[in-house]
């Protein structure tokens, strides 16, 4: 089964949860992992299941990291805030790089995300 991790910071949440919606027939079909807050309101405000990982300050890039480098998932769909400063942008540019390290799809926004899920 397809594994992917859905992320989205703060300004991002609501166009995820839209994105989740509309592609939620897909999405049913694959096994999915998300941070803390972002997983909680899927969980809460979509049909989806979502296992939840720490909240993303607080280490839940770092937990879906070391899912990619386990090699344990397919994709990795993270609506990042481009306008905002992360306090945990250390953890957010070292999932980046893990996923470039083992060749995981990675998507930033919508349109890429909609690329992502129709190739995995
Ligand atoms: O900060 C995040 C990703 O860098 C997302 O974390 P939350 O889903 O807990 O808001």
């Amino acid at each position: 089964m397809t594994r992917l991790a859905l992320i989205a910071h703060d300004e991002k949440k609501p166009d995820l949860i839209k994105f989740v919606r509309r592609h939620e027939e897909r999405l049913a079909e694959c096994d999915l992992i998300g941070t803390g807050t972002t997983g909680k309101r899927l969980n809460e405000e979509t049909g989806l299941t979502v296992e939840r990982m720490a909240s993303g300050p607080l280490g839940g890039d770092m937990m879906i990291g070391a899912e990619i480098a386990k090699e344990a998932l397919d994709g990795v769909i993270f609506l990042r805030d481009p306008l905002r400063a992360q306090p945990h942008e250390p953890d957010i540019t070292a999932l980046l790089r893990i996923c470039d390290v083992h060749d995981t799809p990675l998507a930033t926004n919508l349109a890429s995300a909609s690329c992502l899920i129709e190739g995995v």
